[in-house]
Formats: structure tokens, sequence, C-alpha cells
């Protein structure tokens, strides 16, 4: 019987660099399966669809990661209501102001599932909010002291 041979016999074309220098990944493309050391991407449309209403599980946002809290709702110490009426949405202002401890960010870190699409994330690789430039429609994009000269001589 032929004997497959599996590098050679990999289609390299649809594997990115990373993915032809990590072995794991070039056994998983053999296979048909997904890369596993790449987080599921989710949108914030798709999130905001997991409200935790009509059977719909109950998803969180925190600092760009997705999270599936639907089975810890009914655990959460400070009721299940509190998870739910934050269930599709950004909830990072809301979980840190909450006071939590350690303790609720390593449990936190058990239900993340994914991340949001890199042009959806609000911080940066280190952790750093991002800056949200305004960009203003054409024409009014002067600086000031353009605005002042060009005021002066009418
Ligand atoms: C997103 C909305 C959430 C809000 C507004 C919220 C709010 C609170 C509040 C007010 C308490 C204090 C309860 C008390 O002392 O009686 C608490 C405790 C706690 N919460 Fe949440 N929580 C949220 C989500 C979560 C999630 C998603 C987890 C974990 C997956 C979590 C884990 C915990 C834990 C472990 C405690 C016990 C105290 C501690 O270790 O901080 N919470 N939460």
């Amino acid at each position: 019987m032929e004997e497959k041979d599996l590098f050679g016999s990999l289609d390299l074309t649809r594997s990115s660099s990373e993915d032809r220098l990590n072995p794991l990944n070039a056994v998983l493309a053999f296979c048909g399966l997904p890369n596993m050391t790449e987080p599921l991407r989710y949108s914030r449309a798709e999130v905001a669809q997991k409200t935790g209403r009509n059977g719909a599980p109950v998803w969180i946002i925190y600092k760009d990661a997705v999270y599936d809290v639907t089975k810890y709702v009914a655990e959460h110490p400070g009721g299940p209501e509190l998870v739910t009426d934050e269930a599709g949405t950004d909830s990072t202002k809301v979980f840190h102001e909450a006071g939590h401890t350690a303790d609720a960010y390593t449990i936190l870190a058990k239900y993340k599932i994914g991340e949001l699409h890199e042009e959806e994330k609000h911080y940066d690789a280190n952790g750093k909010k991002k800056k949200i430039v305004a960009v203003k429609p054409d024409g009014q994009t002067r600086s000031c002291l353009n605005k002042v000269t060009c005021g002066l001589l009418g």
C-alpha cells in the first residue's frame, strides 16, 4: 500500500508562513481541522445577539476578548441579573467597576471563547486603550492658526 507523505502532500499554498513553521498547525491543516493556535474571531454585532433571551447564550466582551458565561450566570455571587443585564455588550467598564477580585478575573478567563476582529478592537497589543481619532469631513480639517489666518485675510 502506498504510504502517505504527511508533510509532502500538504497544500502549502493555503497555509500562512506561520502554519508552515508550526508542525502542529501543519498536522491540523492536513487533517482538515482549524488552526488551534489562532483565536476564534467574532464581531461586536455577533456578540450583541447573544443576549441570553429566547434561548440565546450569554456572551460578554471584556477588553476585546469574547466570553460565553452562559453556564456561570446561575453561580454568580452578585446574582444572575447583574450578568444577564450585560449580555451581548462590551462589559469591560461595568465588570471592572464592579470591583471584582482576582478570583473573578481567573474564573472569567475560563469562559473565553475568542477575540474580536482586529479592526473592532479597542485595545492595542500591549493592552493599552487605542486612541480614537475623529476623522472630520473634507474642508473642516484646518488647524486653528490656519483658520485665524484665513479669517484675517478674509
Ligand atoms: C458583567 C457584569 C457583572 C457585574 C455587573 C458583576 C457584578 C458583581 C458584583 C456587584 C459582585 C459583588 C456581589 C456581592 O458581594 O454580593 C460580584 C461578585 C462576583 N462576580 Fe461579578 N459581575 C459581573 C459579571 C461577572 C462574571 C462574568 C464573572 C465570572 C465569570 C463574575 C464573577 C464574580 C465573582 C467570582 C464574584 C465574587 C466576588 C469576587 O471574587 O470578586 N462576575 N459581581
